[in-house]
C-alpha cells in the first residue's frame, strides 16, 4: 500500500523519487506550499486533491493556533484552498468537511489541529477503502483477457492508494482476468504516459502507451474492450468532467459500441449541481500547448487555448462504478439516493 504520511514536522505526500518527471515533494509544513502544489499539479487526480487538502487545513490550524485572528486566518486558508483549482469536487468536498470538523471541535473546546490531523486520516482511509470497493465492484464489469483504454491517470498517483479507473483494472488483475491496457499519453501534461503506464509496468500488468488521437482508431481494429476513466466531477444526472478529450474518447465509444466506464468515489459527486453545463472547466496556462519538456514546440506569436477537462455527457457513459455499487442509467434515478447512503 501506498502511504500518505502525516508526521510531526510534515506532511509527507507520495514517494515520488521514482517519478522522474514530477519534482519530488517529501514534506510540507506550510499550508501555501500545498496551494502551490495542487496550483502546478505536483499533486494531481481529483480524489488525492481533496485527500492533500485535508490535510492542509490541518497545517494552517497548527500555525495560527492560540492567535487572536485564528478564524479569520482559518477562513483564508480554506478560501486559499478553494481557489487552486475549480474543477475537481472533491477539493471543496474535503475542505467543506474540514470547515464543519473545525466548527464542532471549536464548539466542544477540543484542540483545533488533533481533530482537523484526525479528519485528514479518515478522509485519507476513506479514500483508500473506497478505491478498494471500486474495485471489486468494477472488476465484475470486465472480463477474462479484455483489453481496456484508458485516459490520463486515474491509478494510485491519483488517489490516496490504488485507483480509481486502475483501482478497477487492478482488482480484475488481481482476480486472475488478465487483463491488458492502452494508456492514452494525455497531452498536454502526458499523465497517461508518465503516470497511467508508470503505475501500470511497475505493478506487472501490461500496458501499451498510445498518443492521444490513436484510440479511434484502435477502437476500430477491434483492439479495445472497455474504456474505463476516472472523474474530477459527476452532476447529479450522471454528465462527467475528467481530463480533456475524455468526451472525445466516449464518443468513440459510443461509435464503435464499446462500453464507457467511469470509476469514482461518492466524493466526486457534485450533489448540488444538476447537469455538466454548470461545471467550470479550469483553463490552464496555454503555454502548456506550445511546449514539450519545457522545448517550444509551436512558432512565436500563436495562439493557444488548454482546457483542462472537458464534460462528457450523461448519455454516452455505459455504468459509473463507485464504492456503493455500479449505476446504470437513468443515472438521475440513482445518484440523488447516493447522498444520504451509509
Ligand atoms: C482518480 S483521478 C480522476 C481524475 O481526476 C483524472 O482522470 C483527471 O482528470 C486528473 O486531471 P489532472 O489535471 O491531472 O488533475
Amino acid at each position: 500500500m501506498r502511504p500518505v504520511y502525516f508526521e510531526d514536522e510534515a506532511l509527507k505526500l507520495i514517494d515520488q523519487t521514482l517519478l522522474p518527471t514530477r519534482e519530488v515533494i517529501r514534506s510540507y509544513t506550510d499550508y501555501r506550499d500545498v496551494c502551490d502544489a495542487i496550483v502546478t499539479m505536483v499533486v494531481r487526480g481529483a480524489p488525492a486533491i481533496g485527500v492533500t487538502a485535508g490535510y492542509a487545513v490541518a497545517l494552517a490550524a497548527r500555525e495560527f493556533a492560540g492567535r487572536p485572528d485564528f478564524a479569520e486566518r482559518m477562513q483564508q486558508a480554506c478560501d486559499d484552498l478553494r481557489g487552486t483549482r475549480p474543477t475537481a469536487v472533491n477539493l471543496f468536498w474535503a475542505v467543506d468537511r474540514q470547515e464543519a470538523c473545525l466548527k464542532a471541535a471549536l464548539t466542544a473546546g477540543q484542540d483545533a489541529y488533533v481533530a482537523l490531523r484526525a479528519e485528514a486520516d479518515a478522509i485519507c482511509a476513506e479514500d483508500i477503502a473506497m478505491c478498494r470497493a471500486m474495485g471489486r465492484a468494477g472488476a465484475a464489469l470486465l472480463h477474462l483477457g479484455d483489453t481496456v483504454l484508458t485516459h490520463c491517470n486515474a491509478g494510485a498517483l491519483a488517489t490516496a492508494d490504488y485507483g480509481t479507473a486502475l483501482g478497477v483494472i487492478r482488482a480484475a488483475c488481481e482476480a486472475g482476468k488478465q487483463i491488458s491496457v492502452y494508456a492514452d499519453e494525455t497531452r498536454p501534461l502526458l499523465q497517461g504516459a508518465r503516470l497511467t503506464a508508470y503505475e501500470l509496468h511497475k505493478d506487472g500488468i501490461p500496458v501499451t502507451l498510445i498518443t492521444d488521437n490513436m484510440a479511434g482508431w484502435m477502437m476500430r481494429q477491434g483492439k479495445i474492450d472497455a474504456v474505463i476513466v476516472g472523474a474530477d466531477r459527476i452532476t447529479r444526472n450522471g454528465d462527467v468532467a475528467n481530463k480533456i478529450g475524455t468526451y472525445s474518447v466516449s464518443v468513440l465509444a459510443r461509435e464503435n459500441g464499446i462500453p464507457f466506464y467511469v470509476a469514482a468515489p461518492t466524493s466526486t459527486i457534485d450533489f448540488e449541481m444538476m447537469t455538466g453545463d454548470d461545471i467550470v472547466i479550469e483553463e490552464r496556462e496555454p503555454n502548456e500547448v506550445g511546449h514539450f519538456a519545457g522545448v517550444q514546440t509551436a512558432p512565436e506569436g500563436i495562439r493557444f487555448e488548454n482546457s483542462a477537462f472537458d464534460v462528457t455527457p450523461h448519455q454516452n457513459v455505459s455504468a459509473i462504478i463507485t464504492e456503493k455499487g455500479v449505476l446504470y442509467p437513468p443515472y438521475i434515478q440513482h445518484i440523488p439516493k447516493l447522498k444520504n447512503e451509509g
